[in-house]
């Protein structure tokens, strides 16, 4: 699967990883940044640019890692198409996929051990949408929204 990944400084050393755990898993990874570690460094530029890409290519998935993964999950949701979900645990991974389709995972780094990280998001990566109506039409209606 395509996979764009993004994360600022605090979430930099859980990309590098994630990049390796999930090219290892047989993804295909894109990482839009940060490409340096720098303590100063802005989260939006690199969540809009992963959440753009998700949008372009779809089927692809996207996460964005930072902290707390609040302003990354907050950044992503900017992005016109994008539906991304904070995910704070296996379950909650699952969910975004299963109940909302989410096509961006956010992630605090701070927040998790790295392996803890990556299960969460392999649980996120492994899960389908439902397809079931009745969270199809709860989709539709913040789509429209969107659309406005
Ligand atoms: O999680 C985040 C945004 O929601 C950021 O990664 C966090 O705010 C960065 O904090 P600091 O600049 O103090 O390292």
């Amino acid at each position: 699967m395509r996979i764009h990944i993004a994360a600022d400084h605090a979430g930099f050393e859980l990309k590098s990883a994630l990049v390796d755990r999930l090219t290892a898993d047989g993804h295909d990874v894109i990482d839009h940044g940060a490409e340096h570690y720098d303590a100063q460094d802005d989260y939006p530029a690199f969540c809009l640019s992963a959440g753009e890409a998700v949008v372009a290519e779809p089927g692809s998935l996207g996460i964005v890692l930072g902290g707390s993964g609040n302003g990354e999950q907050i950044a992503a949701n900017k992005v016109r198409g994008v539906r991304a979900a904070l995910a704070w645990n296996e379950t909650t991974a699952r969910l975004a996929r299963q109940h909302n389709d989410a096509n961006v995972v956010a992630l605090g780094a701070r927040q998790h051990s790295e392996e803890e990280a990556v299960t969460i998001v392999q649980a996120f990566l492994a899960e389908s949408f439902s397809g079931d109506p009745r969270h199809q039409r709860r989709i539709d209606q913040v789509a429209a929204y969107e659309s406005r």
